[in-house]
C-alpha cells in the first residue's frame, strides 16, 4: 500500500495500531485526515472485510472525500463496500437495516421543517399554555434538541438558551414560571411523534443508542457485522453522540481522531472533554499524539501557537513546521469593507496573473457569510469566480431574488419564473392568479403597455401600486442603480413583512450593497446577465448565479469564500481571514463568558491553521482606534477593557508584517480637555 510510505513514524504507528481502541489527538495539519484514510486502507489491505468498517464524520462532504480517497489508494475492488456517513445518516441506515431490532419499522423520518410544522400545530392546539410563554415554536424545538444532545435537564437548557446561562434570583423565578408550560408543549410534541410514528433527527441517534445500551442481543447482532468504527473530528462529539458511541466500545474497535484546539461546536453541545477523558472512559485504549505539521510554514504556526499560548486552557500543543520557514503573516488594516474587498480582489488577480496561482489556491474565511456581501459584490464586478461554503451566496438570498424578479421582467417580459416570483410577492396573489395575470400579459404580445395590463388585471390599490412601480422602473432603463432604488422603495414594506424574523438584523443591509453593485453596470441586461441571475433556477440551483465569465468555460477554478465553521479540514496556499477586529474576535456576545471566549479563540485558530504559505488577516482600523481610545464599563459597573480581551492585543511585532490600505492607521490623540469655540469668528458684518 503506497499510502503507508507517505506516513511519518507517528502516523504509521497509529495506522498499524493493533490494540483495541485508539484516540489520535493531534494539532492542525498534522495529518489526522491522512491517518484515518490510511488506517482504513491498512485494515482492508490486511484482510478486514471492507463492509465491516464504518467511517463517521461530521459532514457528508467529508465522508465522501475520505471514502473516495480510501478507494483510490487500494487496487482491490472490494474496497467499494467501505462506508462513510454522518452520525445521523448512519443511524438511519441501521434503523432501516434492522427494523425489528430497533422497533422503528413503520416510522417516518421528519426533517426540521416538519418538526416546526408539528410544533406550530401544538402551539395552536395548546393555545392557552402557549400564550403564557413569549417564545417561538422554533425556540421550543431548540430547547428540546439542546437538552437531548447535551443530556442537560430542561431547567438548565432553558437557562442556557433563553437566559444566556444567567444565575440570579430573577432568572430563577422566570425559569420556574415558564418551565411547566414548556414541559406541557414538549410532552405534547413527543406524544404527537409517537401517535404519528415520526422520528426526528435526534430520535435517530437516541433509538439506536438506547437499544444498544439496554439490549445485549442487539449488541451481539451488530458485532457480527461491524469490526471497526473510525471517527473523525472526535472533539466535536456531543454527549448524545458519545452515548451512541459508548456501546460500540464493546461491539467493535474504535479508532478516533481529533484536536481539542479545534473544537468549535459547543453551541450544539459538543464537549471536547470527550477527547480529554477518552482513556478514562474507554477501557483497553491508548492515546497517541502527532506533532509535526505538514501544511504550513513556521511563521504561520508561530502565530497560531502564540494565539493558543494565551488561552486559559492548556492545550499542550506547539506546532512545528516540517516545511520550515516562509513568509510572515500579514495584518491588513482597512477602514471599511469595500476597501478590504478591493484590496483582496487586487491581491487575487495579481496572484493569478503574475504568480501563476489559481483562483482555487485562495481560501477566504469569515465568521459569517453575511459579512462577505461587499466582497462578493466586488468579485462579481471584477469577474473573480467564487463559490461559498456555509451560508448562501449573496445574490441567491430569497429577499434579493424577490427584488431582482422585477428587474428580470423589465429586462425580459417573457421571463415566466421571474413573473411568478414578482407577482406572488404581493399579498393576496397566489400562484394560480399570478399565472393568469402573466398569461394575459404574454398573450397581448406587446400591443398594450405592460403597466396598463397590470392595472387592468390586478384589482384594487395593489394593481395601481404594481403598475406604477413597473412604469417607474421601466422609465429608468439604463440607470440600473436607480432601478434597484425605486424597486426597493416600493417593495421595502412587503419585504420587511415577509422576512420579519431577521429583516433588521440580517437582510435589510443587503439592499444598499445591491444598489452599489447595480450602479457599476451600464445596462440592465449586463447586470442581469453578468450577475447571472438569469437561468439560476433552471440549472437546479447550480452555482451559475455568481460565477462570472471566467468560470463558465467548464472550469472548476474558483476562490472559496467559507465560514470558518465550514472550513474544517480545508487548506489553501493563500488564506485570508476577514475582520479579525475587536468585538469580532472574541465576539461582542462572548465577552462575559470565558468558555465562549475560548471557543472564539479556537475558531480563529482553525482559520489561521488553514494557510499553507501566505496568511493575511484583515482588521478594521476604526474598531482598533476605538479600542485604544476607551475602556468600556460593563452593566455591572466593572471596567472591561476591550483591548484586553481582543485576541491580537499584545501580539509581538516580530510575528507579523503590517500593511494599511488607504489613509494611515494611527492612534488619534485628542486634547486632554475640551476647548471653547467661537462661532462669531470669520464673519465680517461690515
Ligand atoms: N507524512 C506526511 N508527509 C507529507 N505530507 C503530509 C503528511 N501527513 C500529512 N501531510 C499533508 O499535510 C496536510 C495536512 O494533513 P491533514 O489534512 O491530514 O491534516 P489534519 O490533521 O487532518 O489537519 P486539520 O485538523 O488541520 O484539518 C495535507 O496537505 C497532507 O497531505
Amino acid at each position: 500500500m503506497h499510502l503507508k510510505e507517505e506516513l511519518n513514524q507517528g502516523q504509521l504507528r497509529a495506522v498499524t495500531y493493533d490494540g483495541k481502541h485508539l484516540l489520535v489527538l493531534a494539532g492542525a495539519g498534522t495529518g489526522k485526515t491522512r491517518t484515518i484514510i490510511a488506517r482504513a486502507a491498512h485494515l482492508i489491505a490486511s484482510g478486514v472485510d471492507p463492509s465491516k468498517i464504518q467511517i463517521l464524520t461530521f459532514t457528508k462532504k467529508a465522508a465522501n472525500e475520505i471514502v473516495e480517497r480510501v478507494k483510490a489508494s487500494l487496487p482491490q475492488s472490494n474496497s467499494q463496500a467501505i462506508s462513510g456517513a454522518t452520525f445521523h445518516s448512519w443511524c438511519n441506515q441501521l434503523i432501516l437495516k434492522y427494523p425489528n431490532l430497533f422497533g422503528a419499522a413503520a416510522f417516518t423520518v421528519i426533517d426540521p421543517d416538519d418538526q416546526l410544522g408539528i410544533m406550530k400545530m401544538i402551539s395552536g392546539t395548546h393555545a392557552d399554555t402557549y400564550a403564557k410563554l413569549r417564545i417561538k415554536p422554533q425556540q421550543l424545538l431548540d430547547i428540546y434538541s439542546y437538552a437531548r444532545n447535551t443530556k442537560k435537564n430542561l431547567t438548565a437548557s432553558i437557562r442556557i438558551l433563553l437566559f444566556k446561562s444567567k444565575v440570579d434570583k430573577d432568572t430563577d423565578y422566570e425559569i420556574a414560571a415558564m418551565k411547566p408550560h414548556v414541559e406541557v408543549l414538549l410532552r405534547a410534541y413527543q406524544q404527537k411523534k409517537m401517535e404519528q410514528r415520526y422520528l426526528d433527527y435526534d430520535d435517530l441517534l437516541l433509538v439506536v443508542a438506547t437499544q444498544l445500551k439496554t439490549n445485549a442481543d442487539a449488541r451481539e447482532l451488530l458485532a457480527q457485522n461491524l469490526e471497526y468504527l473510525l471517527v473523525d473530528e472526535m472533539q466535536d462529539t456531543n454527549p448524545l453522540q458519545w452515548e451512541l458511541l459508548s456501546p460500540f466500545v464493546e461491539i467493535c474497535k474504535l479508532f478516533c481522531v481529533g484536536d481539542d484546539a479545534q473544537s468549535i461546536y459547543s453551541f450544539r453541545g459538543a464537549d471536547f472533554k470527550n477527547v480529554h477523558q477518552f482513556k478514562d472512559r474507554v477501557p483497553q485504549s491508548e492515546v497517541y499524539k502527532l506533532e509535526k505539521n505538514y501544511r504550513s510554514t513556521q511563521e504561520i504556526l508561530d502565530l497560531s501557537n502564540w494565539l493558543l499560548d494565551h488561552a486559559t486552557i492548556d492545550y499542550n500543543k506547539r506546532l512545528e513546521a516540517v516545511r520550515g520557514p516562509g513568509e510572515k503573516p500579514i495584518i491588513l488594516n482597512v477602514s471599511d469593507e469595500w476597501q478590504e474587498a478591493n484590496w483582496i480582489a487586487d491581491e487575487i488577480l495579481k496572484n493569478y496573473t503574475d504568480e501563476d496561482r489559481n483562483f482555487a489556491d485562495h481560501l477566504i474565511l469569515s465568521r459569517s457569510q453575511y459579512y462577505t456581501k461587499s466582497l462578493q459584490a466586488v468579485f462579481i464586478r471584477r469577474k473573480i469566480p467564487y463559490v461559498t461554503y456555509g451560508g448562501r451566496k449573496f445574490l441567491q438570498a430569497a429577499h434579493i431574488k424577490d427584488l431582482v424578479s422585477l428587474l428580470r421582467i423589465v429586462n425580459n417580459p417573457y421571463d415566466e419564473i421571474a413573473w411568478v416570483r414578482f407577482l406572488t410577492f404581493w399579498e393576496g396573489i397566489g400562484e394560480v392568479r399570478a399565472s393568469r395575470i402573466m398569461a394575459a400579459i404574454i398573450a397581448d404580445e406587446g400591443k398594450t403597455a405592460i403597466a396598463t395590463l397590470l392595472a387592468a388585471n390586478i384589482s384594487g390599490t395593489d394593481g395601481q401600486i404594481i403598475s406604477e412601480l413597473y412604469r417607474a422602473v421601466t422609465q429608468e432603463k439604463g440607470k440600473v442603480g436607480k432601478m434597484v432604488e425605486i424597486s426597493y422603495e416600493a417593495m421595502a414594506l412587503g419585504l420587511a413583512f415577509k422576512y420579519r424574523k431577521d429583516w433588521t438584523e440580517k437582510r435589510k443591509a443587503d439592499f444598499p450593497v445591491l444598489k452599489l453593485l447595480a450602479e457599476s453596470y451600464a445596462s440592465l441586461g449586463e447586470f442581469i446577465g453578468e450577475g447571472l441571475l438569469d437561468n439560476a433556477e433552471k440549472m437546479n440551483g447550480a452555482n451559475v448565479l455568481t460565477e462570472s465569465k471566467l468560470s463558465t468555460d467548464e472550469q472548476k477554478d474558483h476562490v472559496i469564500i467559507s465560514t470558518i465553521h465550514s472550513a474544517k479540514g480545508l487548506e489553501a496556499d493563500v488564506c485570508i481571514v476577514l475582520n479579525v477586529s475587536p468585538k469580532s474576535f472574541p465576539s461582542a456576545y462572548s465577552l462575559d463568558d470565558i468558555d465562549a471566549i475560548e471557543e472564539d479563540r479556537r475558531v480563529l485558530y482553525v482559520a489561521l491553521t488553514r494557510a499553507k504559505n501566505r496568511l493575511i488577516i484583515t482588521r478594521n482600523t476604526a474598531s482598533i482606534s476605538a479600542v485604544h481610545a476607551r475602556s468600556t464599563p460593563t452593566q455591572d459597573g466593572k471596567n472591561t477593557d476591550d483591548a484586553e480581551t481582543y485576541f491580537l492585543t499584545g501580539l509581538p511585532e516580530a510575528l507579523v508584517a503590517q500593511e494599511t490600505v488607504g489613509h494611515q492607521f494611527h492612534q488619534v490623540k485628542d486634547a486632554p480637555k475640551p476647548n471653547t469655540i467661537d462661532l462669531s469668528s470669520g464673519m465680517d458684518f461690515n
